[in-house]
């Protein structure tokens, strides 16, 4: 580990009329490392990392990725970053091929080397053999993996994932992740994830910060949070003991109730 910094914010915050949806926040992400953002609905995890990757303009705080200031230099940040959404960014009437050189011409990857850089993503992802079906007749697993490659398209050093395996099965989400873990072995790439499957960050990530009605609760390696509330405490003991309640609930849903499907219903070609 560099101990250079890929995200640093501070004082970051975010209403919405008067919704407070991130209420001062301060995190350090070192590069290198696999952190999560860990939340139920409503917790505040999308607005923060949509500030990160600058679709969202921080009204108060500061932020730099890799030291480059958010809210002064948006375009220079968005050649470090790759998003993946939690709402559906693959057109299904396009093939896997179409929508990921989409990708490359909007982020700037130059002429000469978008045909490699388009097959190096479509094959980090294992999509290569299906590349000339439209997205529409992927399963959904797949459409996570065709997102990914549109994301890595621009060999990002910071992956920004929202929500990467909600609605996917056991094997569909294992998947998903090994293809992340693939490119982070080749590239080193940071990766910044939400997810509210403790599980699955415990296994993933290498930090994670409990976020909780738009504020950090507690941050850590999985093993400290854990640790620190007993021998046989998971994740989900850690967040409970810092917000005190019933996994948290915000909107309705809680933390449990995992939503079955993607925001967005995937359209058939
Ligand atoms: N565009 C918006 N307009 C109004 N309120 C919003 C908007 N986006 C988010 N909010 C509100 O801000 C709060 C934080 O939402 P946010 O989506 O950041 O939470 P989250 O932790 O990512 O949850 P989820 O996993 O459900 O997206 C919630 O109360 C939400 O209803």
């Amino acid at each position: 580990m560099t101990g250079e910094l890929a995200v640093r914010c501070a004082g970051l915050r975010h209403s919405f009329g008067d919704t407070v949806a991130v209420d001062g926040i301060d995190l350090r992400i070192e590069s290198g490392i696999v952190f999560g953002l860990l939340g139920p609905n409503g917790a505040g995890k999308t607005t923060t990392i949509r500030m990160i990757a600058t679709l969202l303009t921080a009204p108060a705080g500061a932020i730099e990725v890799f030291g480059v200031d958010v809210n002064r230099r948006k375009l220079a940040v968005r050649r470090l970053i790759g998003y993946v959404p939690q709402q559906l960014s693959a057109d299904s009437a396009l093939t896997g091929r179409e929508n990921v050189a989409l990708f490359a011409r909007l982020f700037d990857v130059p002429r000469a080397h978008r045909r490699s850089a388009v097959e190096a993503a479509l094959h980090s992802v294992g999509l290569d053999d299906v590349a000339e079906r439209t997205a529409g007749t992927y399963s959904g697993g797949m459409i996570r993996r065709l997102e990914l490659a549109q994301a890595l398209v621009s060999a990002p050093r910071l992956l920004v994932l929202d929500e990467p395996t909600i609605g996917l099965d056991p094997i569909a989400r294992a998947a998903v992740w090994q293809r992340i873990d693939e490119v982070r072995a080749a590239t080193g790439m940071t990766v910044l994830v939400t997810t509210h499957y403790m599980e699955e960050a415990a296994r993933q990530c290498d930090r994670v910060a409990l976020m909780h009605h738009g504020r950090i609760r507690n941050e850590g390696t999985p093993r400290e949070l854990c640790a620190a509330v007993g021998p046989e405490a998971t994740l989900e003991d850690a967040f409970r003991a810092v917000t005190g309640d019933a996994l948290g609930d915000e909107t309705g849903e809680g933390l449990r109730d995992v939503r079955a499907v993607r925001r967005v219903a995937r359209r058939v070609g």
